[in-house]
């Protein structure tokens, strides 16, 4: 790690934030040969390894061990009362943590070329900052500084010390009765997680639907599934007001309904906010949206062209891989002059519930306006499925008047693993004849996406030219064969 008073008086390129964007943007930057500072004012890694992806999914995958082992549909295998020791499962959680955090890590980044120094950096200028009081010049800069849980102000919460995504990881013991706030990724993950730990949970949701950016028949199925759960879902519900008691972790909920739901903990998932208090944006001449996030061009420059942005706290979609890929792209442009564009039609997104959503490209609902059509398979057809006992998904393909695939939604397990082709065909224009035309592997969930596309393809056949040049290609052979 290098010192403060170790520091260049300039670099080529200055990244605040060591999460999933800043890092890929070091990292690349120092590829190219160019001086790169990484700034990190906390942990290196960021929200994904510390807060995010990583402990969520280490949560999910106890969570689905434990109901696995209470599934009632556990296919003939009856197994004995369920015991979580949720020290054990939370151990788990670090223990993944701590596996995956060498890959971030200042060692890590030092050896891909670029320099890290732990401190808060906040700009003084057009072209300058400070870390921690230390000047530093910079030619170009990439703001990676992502974002926090957002905490709105509803009546009373103040008196109550509310778990949020960032804090619910230091929990140690699982809470009896659980609320959560918010229907959307991390509620939805999160809440079926802690039910199926064996927490009895509540789930808000403002909207009239769960994942409301979803497929609403994806929504369906996964509000079907944490109920089935366990989990008390309220949608279409707001909070009138939060009554703390006096230890301030537990109290009760006044909802619109009129109903009262007594708490131990209270989970907050009501989105995030861009992290920019005392950046010195406004020195540095970097504008940001109405709602906080730095603005971006198409090839992540900022309203400052020598600063561009990257990850959460630029406004594009908050994961961990558009974070990446446009950390890449930020550095690469600032580094090579390029005008490399961000991709905003194939960014795939996973909500890894039981079952998961995944999604990329046009929704089903777009798809009509947008002049396209839909293939679907319902899982209960497809074998995998069904030998699975999991049938309550489906595989969605948005295909336009060229058999172009434009937009997937699959809903089943590990469905983000079937995305990936689906994001494939998306991003490169691929037509349902190449996924057809592709020999896929007998009994999986990505041969519901095959099917799909078979299915629109024996449609184009059977209309149309196609359809008449087949008929009379099959009377000619006929004839020959006489
Ligand atoms: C519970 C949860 C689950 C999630 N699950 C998934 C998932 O399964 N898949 C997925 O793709 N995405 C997931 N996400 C989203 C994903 O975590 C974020 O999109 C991603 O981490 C954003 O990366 P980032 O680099 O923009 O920001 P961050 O990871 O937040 O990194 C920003 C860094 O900047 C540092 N910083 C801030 N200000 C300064 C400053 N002034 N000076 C120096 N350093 C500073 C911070 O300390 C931080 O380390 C999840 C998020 C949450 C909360
Ligand atoms: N699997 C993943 O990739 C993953 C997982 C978790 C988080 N994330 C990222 O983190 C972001 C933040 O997630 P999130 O779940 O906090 O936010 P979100 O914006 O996805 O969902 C928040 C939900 O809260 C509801 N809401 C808002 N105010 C409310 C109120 N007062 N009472 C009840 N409900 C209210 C909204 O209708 C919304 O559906 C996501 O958008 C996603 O980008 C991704």
């Amino acid at each position: 790690m290098t010192a403060l008073a170790d520091l260049p008086a300039d670099v080529d390129l200055l990244v605040i934030g060591g999460g999933t964007a800043g890092l890929v943007a070091a990292k690349t930057a120092a590829g190219f040969g160019a001086t790169a500072l990484l700034v990190e004012a906390h942990r290196m890694g960021g929200d994904c390894l510390w807060t995010g992806c990583v402990p969520s999914k280490s949560l999910i995958a106890a969570a689905e061990a434990a109901h696995s082992a209470v599934d009632p549909r556990a296919l003939g295998v009856a197994t004995g009362a369920v015991d979580v020791d949720f020290a054990a499962v939370l151990a788990h959680v670090h223990g993944a943590i701590h596996e995956i955090e060498p890959v971030d890590s200042v060692e890590a980044t030092e050896a891909a070329g670029a320099l890290v120094v732990m401190g808060r950096a906040r700009f003084t200028g057009p072209r300058a900052a400070e870390i921690d009081g230390r000047a530093i010049a910079f030619r170009q800069a990439v703001i990676a500084t992502g974002s926090s849980p957002d905490v709105p102000d509803l009546p009373g919460i103040e008196g109550v010390e509310v778990l949020t995504s960032d804090s619910v990881w230091e929990l140690t013991s699982r809470p009896e009765r659980l609320v959560v706030l918010g229907g959307g990724a991390i509620g939805c993950e999160l809440g079926q997680a802690f039910a199926r730990l064996g927490a009895q949970v509540t789930l808000v949701q403002r909207n009239a639907r769960l994942l409301p950016k979803e497929d609403p028949d994806a929504s369906a199925i996964v509000a079907e599934a944490l109920v089935a759960d366990g989990v008390d879902v309220r949608v279409a519900t707001t909070v009138e007001r939060v009554e703390g008691a006096d230890d301030r972790l537990s109290g009760i909920l006044h909802l619109s309904t009129g109903d009262r739901v007594p708490f131990d903990r209270l989970l907050v998932a009501l989105g995030r906010r861009p992290r920019t208090a005392g950046l010195g944006l406004d020195a540095a001449g970097v504008r940001t949206d109405e709602r906080g996030h730095v603005t971006v061009d198409e090839s992540l420059r900022t309203s400052n062209r020598r600063i561009l942005a990257a990850g959460d706290v630029s406004g594009l979609p908050q994961f961990t891989h558009t974070a990446g890929v446009n950390g890449s792209i930020a550095a690469t442009n600032a580094i090579l002059g390029l005008r490399r564009r961000i991709d905003r039609d194939a960014v795939p997104r996973v909500t890894f519930t039981h079952p998961e959503v995944g999604a990329v490209g046009l929704l089903p609902s777009e798809a009509e306006e947008n002049g396209c059509t839909v293939s679907e398979v319902r899982h209960r057809h497809t074998d995998r499925a069904i030998a699975d006992g999991r049938t309550s998904g489906f595989t969605r393909l948005v295909i336009d008047g060229r058999g172009r695939v434009l937009g997937a939604t699959i809903v089943g397990p590990r469905a983000g693993e079937s995305l990936g082709e689906a994001s494939l065909a998306v991003r490169q224009g691929l037509r349902t004849s190449d996924i057809a035309s592709t020999t896929h592997a007998y009994p999986t969930y990505s041969d519901a996406l095959w099917n799909a596309a078979v299915a629109d393809v024996r449609g184009r056949l059977r209309s149309g030219a196609l359809a008449r040049a087949i008929a009379v290609l099959a009377r000619i052979t006929a004839w020959r064969m006489r």
